[in-house]
């Protein structure tokens, strides 16, 4: 696969996929910009050399035509007042407006396209839609990695009218990352799972298992491993149909020497609020009407004790119902412990959408090793599977 370093684009028009599904507020301002500062060198290295750029995204899941709340307009002044430099915007990304503005680019500027998903055939990834994407641009750059597991016109289909098509550094870098985790992983490799559902994660999970030293589970998927093992869970979330899994899952850890590691004890609430009445117990002991929205102190110690002696860590979920700082602690707690394993020269990457924003609010971001711009295309990729996105580049 080649990247951009291996292309000068002087005088070339960059057609550039980059994730800028970002979340927004009601007033449409971003709340989290993780994913568009992550694009700026990609984006700088083309316009250095001379070239222009054409930047192309998906924003939310519009039902297939123009919706306000998804339009990509909304990221036109946080990209001019970062590049310094109006940012030129088409309304629509194919078509004779996006035709011209873009034909007339010159030398360092850029172009925003509408949202891509404003036309069905964007996810259907149609042939004839990916074609008229192409011709806006000399050059394809795939930068995508949060999008990487789409095989859209936009990510993959687009790729195949180019005869230079290259990975942006993101892309690069995300591969890197994830290849670090998963083939020689410095000694002891700690994975940290959390989050809501097990059946979201039930394949990594199964992975990992031949990976790690350390599984650590936490979070809302926690509680359905408890009941199987005949604690009481209250009204904490359950997958009654995964507890059987989880039972084997346990089976299959000891069968492996992986030290599997549950919650000792949990945070329990008398409602699904950041108001609600709380209070500790032991993990298995929550009350009847209760519900476990955190992990309890003696955890965060255990956890925290494991994940700080780390060499490498991967960590993949929030801990409780961290939306809700009543409920965040364990998180918190957690995201230290993997800074303190950062600062011992271990090595940690930092997965998935709600992980990554407790991490990055936490103010943590620059003291872990790599905090993902996927949530989805992470997991998939390290389950082994292809991306489309990153076959569509190799020659
Ligand atoms: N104990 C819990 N009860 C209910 N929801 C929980 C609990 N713990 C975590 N969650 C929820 O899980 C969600 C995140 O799960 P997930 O999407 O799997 O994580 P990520 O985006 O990091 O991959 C958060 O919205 C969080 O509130
Ligand atoms: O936010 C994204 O994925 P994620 O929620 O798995 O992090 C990507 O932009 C992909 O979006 P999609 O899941 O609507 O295809």
């Amino acid at each position: 696969m080649r990247t951009i370093d291996d292309i000068n684009f002087k005088g070339k028009k960059a057609l550039i996929r980059v994730d800028f599904n970002v979340p927004l507020n009601e007033k449409y301002e971003i709340t989290d910009d993780t994913r568009i500062k992550a694009a700026v060198p990609t984006i700088k290295k083309i316009l250095d050399d001379g070239g222009s750029a054409i930047l192309m995204s998906h924003l939310g899941r519009p039902k297939g035509g123009p919706e306000e709340k998804f339009s990509l307009k909304h990221l036109v002044k946080e990209l001019s007042d970062r590049f310094g430099k109006e940012v030129k915007f088409a309304s629509d990304c194919v078509g004779s407006e996006a035709e011209s503005k873009a034909a007339e680019l010159k030398e360092g500027e850029i172009l925003l396209l509408e949202n891509l998903r404003f036309h069905n055939e964007e996810t259907k990834g149609d042939e004839a839609f990916a074609k008229k994407l192409s011709v806006l641009g000399d050059i394809y750059v795939n930068d995508a990695f949060g999008t990487a597991h789409r095989a859209h016109a936009s990510t993959s289909i687009v790729a195949q009218f180019f005869e230079e098509k290259v990975s942006g550094y993101v892309m690069s870098a995300e591969l890197e990352n994830a290849e670090k985790v998963l083939n020689n992983p410095e000694r002891p490799f700690t994975a940290i799972m959390g989050g809501a559902k097990i059946s979201d994660k039930i394949l990594i999970i199964e992975k990992l298992l031949d990976k790690v030293d350390n599984l650590i589970i936490g979070g809302g998927m926690s509680y359905t491993f408890s009941k199987a093992k005949g604690g009481k869970i209250g009204n904490s979330l359950l997958e009654e149909d995964k507890m059987d899994l989880s039972l084997e899952l346990v089976e299959k850890a000891k069968a492996k020497g992986v030290n599997l590691i549950l919650p000792l004890d949990t945070v329990e609430a008398d409602d699904f609020s950041n108001d609600a009445n709380k209070k500790v117990v032991k993990s298995g002991e929550i009350d009847d009407n209760w519900e476990g929205l955190d992990i309890g102190p003696d955890t965060i110690k255990l956890f925290a004790e494991t994940v700080a002696k780390s060499k490498t860590v991967l960590w993949n979920g929030p801990m409780g119902v961290f939306e809700f700082p009543a409920f965040a602690v364990g998180t918190e707690g957690i995201a230290e412990a993997v800074v303190q394993a950062t600062e011992n020269g271990g090595f940690s990457l930092i997965g998935g959408g709600d992980s990554a924003s407790a991490i990055n609010n936490l103010g943590y971001g620059d003291k872990v090793s790599y905090v993902s711009t996927g949530g989805g295309a992470l997991l998939e990729y390290m389950e082994g599977k292809e991306l489309p996105g990153v076959k569509a580049l190799e020659n």
